[in-house]
């Protein structure tokens, strides 16, 4: 019999196609479903590309059935949060709706296991910058909490029918594929990294610093960044739990430590082999100090072994990256 499929929504966007490049390298049979909104059909590779909505209830049901799927690993989503701080409505229309619909197909199609994108964002400010899967969720932005939303239905379904879920809540993922495949292409991006590299490459004429009096040790703000390829690690992990008959769950997927923006800045010029125009500007609105993920439980518990745990790596493939779209 052939082996059951696995359905990955927002797959031809930047994390859900370095997921679905591993699970098909592993063997797995994956199909992707993306609109296509802020992904790229050729970043899938290796995979079947469905383009559609996951609002389209029929569209997701069918390909549920057709696919023989029993997995679905949940990436699509809108992720600007200063949009979301602009226009909350279309992040709750496509983030929490969306999950909606797509969750009820997954019910009527007796889905066993769901692995859900969540985030850092779902915490808000932690007081002491330490985050824990049992710290209170506080998000401060619709973003954040269009995603909380989906985690409490998912928390609520999980009770209500036999599926079992994972939710993963990513901290600042970046970094691209080693071998230089896929990597973030995002348009109109905010993340540190991907910015400072589109610095380093010429695509922007600078980089602004948000702040430097924060009580952190050099003032600048303090994250977690953590590489694309063992966030995707961590997804094949959790699907192993849940294959292995674990219960739902919730972990952090950050390394555990945390840099800082002039950390992460002195690496990529360093690299790059030359000065970057830096300017300091004041904070930006609802920013934390510090947000690092207390990071023992995925590891304890889904067996979870971060290889790239290395600013350096994770600054070279994002520049690599960047290197390659500048040249196209
Ligand atoms: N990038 C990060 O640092 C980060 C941090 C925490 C959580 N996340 C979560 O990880 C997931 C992936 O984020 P990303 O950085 O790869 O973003 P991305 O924008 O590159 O990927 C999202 C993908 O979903 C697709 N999509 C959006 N709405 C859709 C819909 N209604 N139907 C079908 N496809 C749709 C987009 O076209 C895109 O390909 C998101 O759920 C995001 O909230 C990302
Ligand atoms: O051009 C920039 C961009 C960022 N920063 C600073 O760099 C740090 C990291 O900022 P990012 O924008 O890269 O990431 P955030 O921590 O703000 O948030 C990101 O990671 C969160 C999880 O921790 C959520 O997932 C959220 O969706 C995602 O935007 C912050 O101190 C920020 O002020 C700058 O100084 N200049």
């Amino acid at each position: 019999m052939e082996k059951k499929g696995i359905l990955v929504t927002g797959g031809a966007g930047y994390i859900g196609a370095h997921v679905a490049l591993m699970l098909a390298e592993a063997g797995e049979r994956v199909v992707v479903l993306d609109n296509l909104s802020t992904g790229f059909a050729e970043s899938v590779i290796q995979s079947d590309l469905i383009i559609g909505d996951m609002a389209d209830t029929p569209l997701v049901s069918s390909l549920l059935r057709e696919h023989d799927i029993d997995t679905v690993m949940h990436f699509a989503a809108h992720t600007i949060v200063p949009e979301s701080v602009a226009d909350p409505l279309k992040y709750y229309r496509n983030n929490t709706c969306g999950t909606r619909n797509l969750l009820q197909c997954c019910q009527e199609a007796g889905i066993k296991h769901f692995v859900f994108s969540s985030t850092a964002a779902v915490y808000g400010i932690p007081t002491d910058g330490v985050a824990r899967e049992d710290t209170p969720n506080a998000p401060i932005n619709p973003y954040g909490t269009s995603k909380l939303m989906s985690e409490w239905m998912l928390r609520d379904l999980s009770t209500a029918s036999p599926m079992r879920h994972v939710a993963l809540r990513y901290f600042n993922v970046a970094g691209s594929d080693p071998e230089g495949r896929i990597g973030q292409s995002t348009e109109k991006a905010t993340l540190l990294i991907k910015v400072a590299c589109e610095a380093a490459v010429g695509k922007r004429s600078h980089i602004s610093v948000f702040g430097t009096d924060y009580p952190t040790p050099d003032g600048t703000g303090v994250r977690d960044y953590i590489h694309v390829t063992d966030l995707a690690a961590a997804h094949l992990k959790a699907l192993d739990y849940l294959r292995g008959g674990g219960a739902s769950d919730t972990f952090n997927v950050g390394y555990g430590h945390g840099l800082s923006v002039r950390q992460v800045l002195d690496t990529v010029q360093r690299l790059n082999g030359k000065p970057l125009d830096i300017r300091e500007e004041p904070r930006r609105a609802g920013d934390p100090p510090s947000l690092v993920a207390a990071a023992e439980r995925i590891r304890a518990v889904l067996g979870w072994e971060p290889q790239h745990d290395d600013l350096e790596f994770i600054v070279r493939t994002s520049l690599e990256w960047e290197r390659k779209l500048a040249d196209r």
